[in-house]
C-alpha cells in the first residue's frame, strides 16, 4: 500500500488534466480507470478538463476523488449562441469548473483579455469553479514582456473575479512551452510564479496573494513534475498531453 504524506502548505497542491480536444468513449473509458486505479494522493485536488460533448458522460464514470471541468463557456446563461455552451449548462450536468483564458483560445479564437474576464465573471456568478489561464509568447518572453503580459492579462481578472477567490485558480502557461516538449526551467516558472503573486499583493489582496493557488502548465511530464512541484510558489500543475497517459498519476503525486 502506498504511504501519501500531508504537504506543508496553506496552499493545497491541485492538478488540472487538460484533454484538449482529444479522446472517444473508448479511450476515456479507460483513462478514468487508470486514474481510479491510482492511487493518488488524497491530499492533492485533481481536475480533469473534458471536451464539452463528453461531459455527462464523464461525470457519469467518475469517482468522487476526480472532479469534471469543461474547457470553455459563453459569458451569459442561454439564448441565440449557436455552438456555445453555458456555465448553467456545465452545473446541470454535474460539473463544478471552468477553464478559462487557455491559451489556445486566446490565440485561435481570438479571445481578448476582457472577453476572458466577462466569462470568468459570469463563471463565478453561476458558482462554478474557474482555472483562468494566462502567459506570454515566445515573442513577448523574449522581448522581455513576460511580466507585462502576465500583468496585463490577469488585471481584467480581478474586477471579475471580486470576492470569489476561493473559487479560482490560476494557470501560469508560457505559450512557448505549450506542447513543445520545451517546459520552462523549474527557475523560470517560479520567477514569474512569484513575480505574479507580489503583483496580486498591491493589485488584489495581500490575503489573495498569499492564498491564491497558481499552477504552472507547459510540457509538464511525471519525469520533471516533482522538480518544478518543489518550487514554493507551483501550487500545482494544469496538464495537457500527458495528462491522456497513465503518467498522470505519477504527475499528480508529484509532492509525495
Ligand atoms: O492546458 C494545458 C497546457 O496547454 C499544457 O499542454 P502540454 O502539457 O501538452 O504542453
Amino acid at each position: 500500500m502506498r504511504k501519501f504524506k500531508t504537504r506543508n502548505m496553506g496552499r493545497k497542491f491541485v492538478v488540472g488534466g487538460n484533454w484538449k480536444m482529444n479522446g472517444d468513449k473508448n479511450t476515456i473509458h479507460e483513462i478514468i480507470t487508470t486514474l481510479s486505479n491510482g492511487p493518488l494522493d488524497p491530499n492533492v485536488e485533481v481536475v480533469i478538463g473534458i471536451p464539452a460533448i463528453y461531459l455527462a458522460y464523464v461525470q457519469s464514470i467518475v469517482p468522487d476523488n476526480l472532479k469534471v471541468a469543461a474547457q470553455n463557456c459563453w459569458k451569459v446563461e442561454k439564448g441565440a449562441f449557436t455552438g456555445e455552451i453555458s456555465p448553467a449548462m456545465i452545473k446541470d450536468v454535474g460539473s463544478e469548473w471552468v477553464i478559462l483564458g487557455h491559451s489556445e483560445r486566446r490565440t485561435i479564437f481570438k479571445e481578448t483579455d476582457e472577453l476572458v474576464a466577462e466569462k470568468v465573471a459570469h463563471a463565478l456568478a453561476t458558482g462554478l469553479k474557474v482555472i483562468a489561464c494566462i502567459g506570454e509568447t515566445l515573442e513577448e518572453r523574449e522581448a522581455g514582456k513576460t511580466e507585462e503580459v502576465v500583468f496585463r492579462q490577469t488585471l481584467p481578472l480581478i474586477a471579475a473575479i471580486g470576492d470569489n477567490w476561493d473559487r479560482v485558480v490560476l494557470a501560469y502557461e508560457p505559450v512557448w512551452a505549450i506542447g513543445t516538449g520545451k517546459t520552462a526551467s523549474p527557475a523560470q516558472a517560479q520567477e514569474v510564479h512569484a513575480a505574479l503573486r507580489n503583483w496580486l499583493v498591491s493589485n488584489a489582496s495581500p490575503a489573495v496573494a498569499e492564498a491564491v493557488r497558481i499552477q504552472y502548465g507547459g510540457s509538464v511530464t511525471a519525469a520533471n513534475a516533482k522538480e518544478l512541484a518543489a518550487c514554493p510558489d507551483i501550487d500545482g500543475f494544469l496538464v495537457g498531453g500527458a495528462s491522456l497517459k497513465p503518467e498522470f498519476v505519477d504527475i499528480v503525486n508529484a509532492t509525495m
